[in-house]
């Protein structure tokens, strides 16, 4: 199969993608490094400093143009673009993290002087907006810019050759598609072809961490999904900009005219850097006599629908999801699905500018994100929607089974159906359980939108003769509240966009003091932190690129609280990870364990490692799995073999010795957050 660099769009000239650029360091100070990305050419700034000058040009056009933002194109918006334009010109050249990640070196990052000395903050330098910036997000977030953008659509466009639906990584289905149901109405309306769009930008990938597992696992759907619309007479163009800032250009100056297209569909996806894409697009499609639609899709409730009796958005997650569940009961609009779009007219395979789509191949890999475990993944992660509805009948209707570990499917023979006895019966014990095949491992199909929340509800449902469940009393209910989740933390990101920053949600904690120490780092992503339940999880993940709940809480919770190292490295690293990442519930994740989030429950609730390994993998056949030293122990020296066997029997497991004290740690977290800005005393400065 072709290299991703062999595509090129219709019409218009090859665009060859660039790799990894070799990484340096830097010590320059944010506002340095600021400057320097509004006058360095040649250079892809880093996202922060990408945030801070769409924020600064976004206040520059507000003092130009102190009103009619949002009116019928006129000379005012021209001169905003006219700043994109300017932009753009100052992001030629190829993509360069060197300021914002030296796997080996000591790049420095902070917020302010002092923590400058940090070193292994280099790995999430450049992703930390200043409190500044965060704060001006939330006041007028970017989903609200949207909205508003969007409110009234454009007016008196042309119609044009074909209707372009814009597939996002978050959407990859045809089933309940919203925005690709309102393309092909369109579509059908006009009595022209519809035609989908996907744009792979390795440049945002690198950014935002995407780690391969996830990007193959988006191949592999975009493979299923290409034989499908073809089945359908549509055809799925893939093209690929490295560098993510100019991709609302690309799409509205180039790709769509070499369509011939005039309308533009697309689903919303809620991080800021994505919202902000949106905004750009819509904008730039005003200009060009573009009407774009963005569409909510991705949650079952889209963000800033459910406030409290004041009217205000609501951070705490069991009053937010009690009035989640009653908005459904009474509204079940919000389940309904899209209807599926309609197939394009034969003739499209002849015509002579869309014919030539149909033949495109969807690349074996993106440069930089080469998957050689990809033939193993398919086998965890089998790809596409039916597949994904297997998986959903399998947890719904099928008994809990020995533990599936590593590479085998998830599917094999061998499950036994029985709706009283079903892993979702069980899910109230069974979720905290990593010993066995408990929960739904929908994770990667829910993320990329292969199968939609939507969906997999209405099957909830179904076993409840029709009524949504949700709470904590049964299984079907409790998981219905999982799922919720996921509608929750994208209303947090959308409504304060700052999570999406680097920020802290609680700012009162932005100041915590973080150790450095990089060989406790890199013994926690190895899984050689001498807790087994962590290495356990950490080598899973390695391997699956996945976890269970349970043990992304506890190995996360020993990162922040144990291991004292800043949260920010754990989202960076499990989001280049798993093959399911998802800023908003990975952040979301992150920052409940960090104690920084939305969480009411206080810091000090600390979990302790050993009893939470002997409470979620109480066989030890977890931990047994993942980490083959300890496989012949058993009862509790699985949990805690340096304490639990003498000295000399330790020491030829080649297992290695508890990097912390749990006692001692616990109480220097508790000091740190109790002091925040402060370290104990005889604690080293970083
Ligand atoms: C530190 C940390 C990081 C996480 N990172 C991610 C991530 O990158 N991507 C991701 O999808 N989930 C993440 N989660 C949430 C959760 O762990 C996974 O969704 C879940 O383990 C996936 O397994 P499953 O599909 O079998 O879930 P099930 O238990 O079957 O739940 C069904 C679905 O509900 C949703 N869901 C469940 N729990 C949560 C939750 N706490 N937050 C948001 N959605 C939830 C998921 O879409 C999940 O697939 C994270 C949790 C923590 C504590």
């Amino acid at each position: 199969m072709p290299q991703l660099t062999l595509f090129s769009d219709i019409n218009s000239k090859s665009l060859a993608l660039s790799p990894k650029k070799p990484i340096h360091t830097s010590s320059a100070s944010p506002s340095s490094s600021r400057k320097a990305a509004y006058t360095k050419k040649g250079d892809e700034p880093n996202l922060w400093e990408l945030h801070h000058i769409q924020e600064d040009m976004a206040a520059i056009s507000k003092k130009r143009h102190s009103k009619d933002e949002v009116g019928t194109p006129s000379k005012k918006r021209r001169s905003e673009n006219d700043l994109d334009e300017g932009k753009d010109e100052e992001m030629k050249g190829p993509p360069d993290r060197s300021e914002g990640h030296d796997p080996q070196g000591g790049g420095v990052a902070g917020e302010k002087g002092r923590k400058e000395k940090r070193k292994n903050a280099y790995e999430i330098k450049g992703k930390i907006a200043t409190a500044e910036d965060a704060a001006r997000a939330d006041e007028d977030p970017p989903m609200n810019q949207l909205e508003r953008l969007i409110e009234n659509g454009q007016k008196d466009v042309e119609k044009g050759e074909s209707i372009v639906y814009w597939m996002r990584m978050e959407d990859l289905r045809v089933e309940d598609n919203s925005a690709l149901f309102k393309a092909s109405e369109k579509a059908h309306e006009f009595g022209l072809p519809l035609i989908v769009l996907f744009v792979l930008s390795p440049g945002d990938y690198r950014i935002h961490d995407r780690s391969n597992k996830k990007i193959d696992f988006i191949l592999r759907n975009l493979r299923v999904l290409k034989a499908k619309f073809n089945e359908l007479n549509i055809p799925l163009h893939i093209t690929s900009y490295d560098k993510r800032l100019q991709i609302p250009r690309r799409v509205i100056k180039e790709v769509l005219p070499s369509l011939g297209a005039k309308h533009l569909f697309a689903n919303i996806e809620y991080e800021v850097d994505e919202l902000r894409r949106d905004i750009a697009t819509v904008k730039l499609g005003r200009e060009n006599g573009v009407d774009v639609r963005c569409i909510h899709d991705r949650l079952v409730v889209p963000p800033g629908k459910i406030k409290s009796q004041q009217g205000k958005p609501m951070s705490v997650f069991s009053p937010w999801q009690r009035a989640w569940a009653k908005l459904l009961d009474q509204q079940p609009h919000y389940l309904d699905m899209s209807p599926f779009p309609k197939a394009n007219d034969e003739s499209i395979k002849s015509n002579d500018k869309f014919s030539k789509i149909f033949e495109e191949e969807i690349p074996d890999h993106v440069e930089g994100f080469e998957c050689p475990e990809s033939e193993k993944l398919k086998e965890i992660w089998p790809e596409g929607t039916d597949k994904a509805k297997e998986l959903l009948h399998r947890f719904l209707h099928t008994k809990p089974r020995q533990a599936q570990f590593q590479f085998t499917s998830p599917l094999n023979p061998g499950a036994e159906e029985s709706d009283k006895e079903s892993r979702v019966a069980q899910y109230q014990t069974g979720r905290n359980l990593v010993d066995g095949d408990n929960s739904s491992r929908l994770s990667p199909y829910l993320a990329a939108g292969v199968i939609s929340a939507r969906m997999v509800l209405a099957e909830a449902k179904k076993l409840k003769k029709g009524k949504l469940e949700s709470g904590r009393d049964t299984g079907v209910g409790m998981w219905v509240q999982e799922v919720s989740w996921r509608d929750f933390y994208n209303h947090v990101m959308a409504t304060w966009p700052r999570v999406s920053m680097g920020r802290p949600f609680l700012e009162k904690f932005a100041d915590v003091q973080w150790e450095t120490n990089e060989e406790h780092l890199q013994a926690w992503k190895d899984g050689k932190t001498g807790y087994p339940i962590v290495d356990a999880a950490m080598r899973a993940c390695k391997a699956r690129g996945w976890m269970e709940n349970r043990v992304r809480m506890v190995s996360a919770s020993f990162l922040v609280k144990s291991l004292m190292l800043d949260w920010r490295l754990g989202e960076k690293y499990f989001m280049e990870s798993f093959v399911d990442g998802d800023l908003a519930a990975n952040n979301g994740g992150w920052q409940w364990t960090a104690s920084t989030g939305t969480d009411p429950q206080p810091f000090f609730r600390i979990f302790n490692t050993l009893t939470q390994s002997e409470k979620c993998d109480p066989t030890g056949a977890y931990i047994r799995y993942w980490v083959p030293e300890l496989k012949n122990l058993k009862g509790k020296a699985v949990h805690d073999p340096f304490h639990q066997m003498p000295k000399s029997d330790f020491k030829k497991l080649g297992y290695p010795e508890p990097i912390v004290e749990h006692k001692k740690s616990r109480e220097r977290a508790l000091f740190r957050y109790k002091n925040v800005g402060e370290k104990e005393e005889g604690a080293e400065e970083n």
